[in-house]
């Protein structure tokens, strides 16, 4: 399996490379040079197998002969042993065809621990393999700082920075990046919003210099590991309700595009799926680009569902990519006029094919409350407010034959407040985090200052003696 960028002006890559580079030297996206494709009768082999071997099967496609299928199995087995579940991904039926599947089981209570649990492992294998270290950069509006964190504390091959808005996450995702004292870990609030640190982290991988001085990495949904490893539980909770002998449909709470687009490769793979739902707040630039093809930076306005704080979504230049049939120098073209105007021009041909396959709604927080204490209150459902903006998207989007379900990305307790607000409940941290409040915080303030940001990317890596 080799990788290209949506620029068309980087390398082509294999899977391991492409996982160490992170964002492509262009600027661009790294993604699969064909989809990998599963007939029905090899959806259907697929049933009965556990998460780990599933999931194994899956990401070997994308991995190809990088990495021995026993290993992956291996590294897989090991990452999803300590999740608190033992379905690992439960599906929850909250009403007829309608359904949950939670990803919340992990060490931190996010989806992003399906995928980082597994890249810590990769990274670290695919690094003792070469002999070589490497310096990751991340951007957070709260879950994916955390889960990197968690996932690669104590590695002897790396040190990882986080980037997260100074003030603008939860209480419990701050103390759950900054509580880690690990030397390899260095935590950075930055004076700004989740946009402003990603541009931050795309401006270290265009600084050249700095990329290839501290062997720069990212362990985003950028990376094209993250995406390959959020595809296995679409398919593994489509094959539970019938796939591939009939269709689902999923709704997915979006922010940076990254989950829907691991949806999304599911479908191209083969799998059944009717209708791709994006569930947003009111940061709501992906809704409005299908509701209306306006695709239109209006800022990042703070919201109860602080993870998906974000209007530049990453991952949707590879769906532009894709929707261009591939033509880089067009993709390369209408994202730099997106950066310099603030607005995406798509032909009106493309949006009429993005809306084949992808539905959107936007929720406000006093709508989002509404909906926590309704599936409070019909099915004593808890849902965090992401989960709560998919529910109210899937009951809108869900057709009477097809079976929908939701994601829900987050645990309610990782957002007391809002489940205060909306409940009067307050859901209790599991209890390996119960101390999370008494735990000593360390992290810095710094403003959205490249220099600044880059010099204490090299302090740590100094202080680790890399
Ligand atoms: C709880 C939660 N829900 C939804 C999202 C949005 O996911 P994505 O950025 O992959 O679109 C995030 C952040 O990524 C999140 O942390
Ligand atoms: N919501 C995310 C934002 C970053 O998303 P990613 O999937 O690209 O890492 C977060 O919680 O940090």
């Amino acid at each position: 399996m080799r990788y290209v960028s949506t620029r068309g002006q980087a390398p082509t890559l294999n899977f391991s490379q492409a996982l160490l580079a992170g964002l492509a030297e262009d600027g661009g996206l790294y993604i699969p040079q064909t989809w990998p494709q599963l007939s029905a009768d090899e959806f259907r082999q697929l049933r009965g197998l556990s998460y780990p071997e599933l999931a194994a099967k899956i990401i070997g496609l994308f991995t190809g002969n990088d990495i021995p299928q026993p290993v992956l199995l291996d590294l897989c087995q090991q990452s999803y042993a300590g999740f608190n579940h033992k379905a690992i991904v439960p599906l929850i039926q909250l009403e007829h065809n309608l359904f949950v599947q939670e990803l919340f089981h992990g060490p931190t209570l996010a989806f992003k621990d399906m995928a980082m649990q597994l890249l810590g492992r990769l990274f670290d294998y695919v690094l003792s393999q070469k002999g070589q270290r490497i310096n990751i950069v991340g951007a957070t509006s709260g879950d994916t700082g955390s889960a990197a964190i968690e996932a690669f504390k104590d590695s002897k091959y790396l040190t990882v920075t986080i980037l997260h808005p100074y003030g603008r996450t939860s209480e419990v995702q701050r103390r759950q990046m900054t509580t880690v004292l690990s030397s390899n870990i260095n935590n950075i609030a930055v004076e700004g919003s989740f946009d402003d640190c990603q541009d931050l982290v795309k401006a270290m991988f265009a600084d050249a210099s700095f990329r290839d001085e501290v062997q720069l990495s990212a362990v985003n949904s950028i990376n094209w590991g993250r995406i390959a490893a959020q595809v296995p539980y679409y398919i593994y909770a489509a094959l539970a309700l019938g796939a591939p002998d009939r269709e689902v449909s999923f709704t997915v709470p979006t922010g940076n595009f990254g989950n829907i687009l691991a949806a999304w490769t599911a479908k191209k793979m083969g799998l059944p799926i009717n209708v791709l739902c994006v569930a947003s707040n009111h940061n709501d630039i992906l809704t409005r680009f299908i509701l209306n093809n306006d695709m239109s930076i209006q800022g990042v306005k703070p919201s109860l569902s602080p993870s998906m704080d974000i209007q530049i979504s990453s991952n949707f230049e590879r769906l532009l990519f894709e929707l261009l049939n591939r033509d880089a120098n067009q993709c390369r073209q209408i994202m730099q006029d997106f950066r310099k105007n603030g607005k995406m021009d798509i032909p009106d041909l493309l949006w009429n094919k993005a809306k084949e396959s992808f539905k959107g709604l936007a929720l406000s927080d006093e709508e989002t409350k509404t909906v926590i204490q309704n599936c409070y209150n019909d099915s004593l459902y808890l849902a965090d407010p992401h989960t709560a903006i998919g529910i109210a998207t899937a009951q809108k989007y869900r057709s009477k034959d097809v079976p929908m379900i939701t994601v829900a990305t987050a645990h309610p307790a990782k957002f007391p407040d809002a489940l205060k607000q909306a409940t009067g409940i307050l859901p209790p941290l599991p209890l390996a985090l119960a101390d999370l409040y008494d735990r000593k915080e360390n992290y810095q303030i710094l403003p959205a200052d490249l220099q600044k940001i880059e010099n204490s990317v090299r302090a740590v890596i100094l202080k680790n003696n890399f």
